[in-house]
């Protein structure tokens, strides 16, 4: 069902620091930074050779995202699978007895995501993402 990992989701106070820190001491290359309104987050993809991470930080304490700092502190946040079709994923998951977030897809960055809720999957949040054609 899952074609690859795409990147894994921390989240972090200050976006500006953790990108200084992840660029300057840790070597990644920024590959973009987006507002995304919807989840009341900002966020940073970068390239860590072969692999992407995806800084995250909240945009308004009332987000899943500023809970979860206020209640872990900062952190792997979830892990994304990218997949061919979403639907017929989300299809495969929810006759298999998983708790999902997302029933139906939602707009993300670079295509369709939904949330596997972290219950279900031991502790971790997984993010589906079916990637728009023109993304890479
Ligand atoms: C899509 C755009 C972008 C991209 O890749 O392109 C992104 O990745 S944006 C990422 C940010 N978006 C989201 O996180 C959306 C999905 N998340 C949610 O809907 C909520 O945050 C949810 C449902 C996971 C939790 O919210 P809820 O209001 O139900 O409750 P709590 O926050 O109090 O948490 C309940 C319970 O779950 C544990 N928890 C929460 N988040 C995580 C997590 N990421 N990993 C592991 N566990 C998590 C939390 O600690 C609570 O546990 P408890 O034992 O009850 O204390
Ligand atoms: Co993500």
């Amino acid at each position: 069902m899952f074609r690859r990992l795409d990147h894994v989701g921390i989240v972090v106070h200050d976006l500006e620091a953790s990108i200084q820190t992840y660029c300057q001491q840790l070597g990644f290359t920024l590959l973009s930074r987006v507002s995304i309104p919807e989840q009341l987050v900002e966020a940073a993809f970068l390239d860590g050779g072969n692999s992407t991470i995806e800084l995250i930080a909240p945009t308004d304490t009332t987000s899943g995202t500023a809970r979860f700092l206020a209640n872990r502190g900062e952190g792997t946040h979830h892990v994304c699978y990218e997949v061919d079709d979403i639907e017929a994923a989300l299809k495969t998951l929810q006759e298999r007895g998983l708790r999902l977030i997302d029933e139906t897809p939602r707009r993300g960055v670079h295509g369709l995501v939904a949330f596997v809720h972290p219950k279900a999957a031991h502790g971790v949040m997984i993010e589906l993402l079916q990637k728009d054609s023109h993304a890479h």
